[in-house]
């Protein structure tokens, strides 16, 4: 399990710009070390400007898209193409406009998908989906190079929300009922398959962020504050703007 550090930049679109290189980067030396890459994915609207700074960026380019796998870390449960789906955003930011191979985007079943309007059993055909790609015989779960998770006004990431039976989930993929953010009903990643991935990335920008932020740096339980308990094997990198990082805790600040 890594410390967590942190990288302040000046304002939301720099931070945006900033996670787009960042990211570019990181698919690239996965590629370098691996012969492929795999990215996991988030909601919100942060995560929205960070795939439409990737999709901006000439060095997108560099990138074998064919040999990236796209995964999500949370899904909002509605039908597939509404626009209030994970998916919906990241595909019309990003990942319509590179030449990514079908097979190796995997998008969290919708609500009218063939897991019908059940979403135990979309996340049970998630899971499924997640072990078909891990390593016979390992684990449970692919290799993720990176994950990215916004953070909510609550300390919420994916769809683990504070106090919610899903922060307390120990399977890896959790269906989420009466989620306080809209819409209620969810799938979502929990945090001992997010705490699986090489590199998590935690972006947050916005003065409304730095509490939750700040009380996760200091050390906030996880179930009371989900991001307090995200950790990356190798990196947990929490990337923010200079408002969301007002409370950051001085140990921290020292490393900037
Ligand atoms: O489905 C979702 O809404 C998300 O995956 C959620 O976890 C989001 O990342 C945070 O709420 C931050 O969202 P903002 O960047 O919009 O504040």
């Amino acid at each position: 399990m890594s410390e967590a550090s942190v990288a302040v930049h000046a304002d939301p679109d720099l931070l945006a710009q900033a996670v787009a290189a960042r990211l570019v980067v990181r698919l690239l030396d996965a590629q370098a070390e691996r012969g492929q890459a795999s990215v996991v994915l988030t909601g919100g609207r942060i995560a929205a400007a960070v795939y439409r700074a990737v999709a901006a960026l000439p060095a997108r380019d560099a990138v074998d898209w064919s040999r990236v796998d796209v995964w999500w870390g949370d899904e909002r449960f509605l039908p597939s193409g509404d626009p209030e789906r994970n998916e919906t955003q990241a595909r019309a930011a990003l990942l319509d406009a590179v030449p990514l191979d079908p097979a190796r985007v995997h998008p969290m079943p919708a609500s009218d998908g063939p897991a019908g309007h059940d979403p135990e059993e979309a996340a049970a055909r998630y899971a499924a989906e997640l072990a078909r790609s891990a390593r016979p015989g390992t684990a449970a779960l692919p290799h993720f190079d990176v994950l990215m998770l916004g953070v909510g006004e609550d300390g919420h990431v994916a769809s683990v929300f504070p106090e919610h039976p899903v922060s307390y989930e120990s399977r890896p993929v959790s269906a989420v009922r009466g989620s306080p953010k809209p819409p209620p009903v969810r799938v979502t990643l929990t945090l001992p398959a997010i705490n699986t991935a090489e590199e998590v990335w935690l972006v947050a920008g916005g003065a409304d962020k730095a509490r939750a932020v700040g009380m996760a740096l200091a050390g906030a339980g996880p179930v009371q504050l989900p991001a307090a308990g995200v950790q990356g094997t190798g990196r947990t990198l929490w990337l923010l703007d200079r408002a969301a990082a007002a409370d950051v805790p001085a140990r921290f600040r020292s490393l900037r």
